[in-house]
């Protein structure tokens, strides 16, 4: 019998000690283009060791939930940012580390107009669309080294869809 996670809706706060948020959230920083367009600037910790930033397009098979999640990964060199290139809701899974392998798992649903960014170094599972087209930018490490480290977890969670934002 899997052990089960139930997503919750992607926050902010509950995702800090994984990564970023990117979203309108708030007034901008700035408003430019004659005031137009409100900058929400610098929102995402970008971090390249012995590298460079890179954008790369990611087209990944939609899964379903209930998800079997089986595998963590985590990138020691770099920080990885996912965007989406459609409005589709998305399954972003995390989890502390603990002594060098993924602790508990965290689910979310990450909602239209949202991206994440995982800070260096933390775990998650795959990219994980749930509808077609799986098309993200994604912003990560361009350097020498594999920057992967993949833990097979020995019983695998069941991630199935949690209940709507609290009140
Ligand atoms: N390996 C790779 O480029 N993709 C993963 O890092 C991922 O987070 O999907
Ligand atoms: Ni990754």
């Amino acid at each position: 019998m899997s052990r089960v996670i139930r997503t919750a809706p992607l926050s902010a706060t509950a995702f800090a000690p994984f990564g970023d948020v990117l979203e309108v959230a708030g007034a901008p920083d700035k408003l430019i283009n004659a005031g137009l367009c409100g900058r929400y600037h610098d929102r995402a910790r970008l971090d390249f060791a012995d590298g460079r930033a890179g954008i790369s397009i990611f087209d990944a098979v939609p899964r379903a939930l209930p998800y079997t999640l089986d595998l963590l990964e985590r990138h020691p060199d770099g920080s990885q940012c996912f965007v989406p290139m459609h409005g589709n809701d998305w399954l972003v899974t995390v989890a502390p580390d603990a002594g060098g392998a993924p602790g508990t798992p965290l689910a979310f649903i990450v909602g239209a107009g949202q991206a994440v960014n995982f800070h260096r170094g933390t775990w998650h599972g795959v990219l994980t669309p749930l509808h077609a087209p799986g098309l993200f930018a994604v912003i990560d490490r361009i350097g020498d080294g594999a920057n992967l480290q993949e833990h097979r977890l020995e019983a695998p969670y069941r991630i199935e869809l949690g209940g709507a934002a609290g009140p």
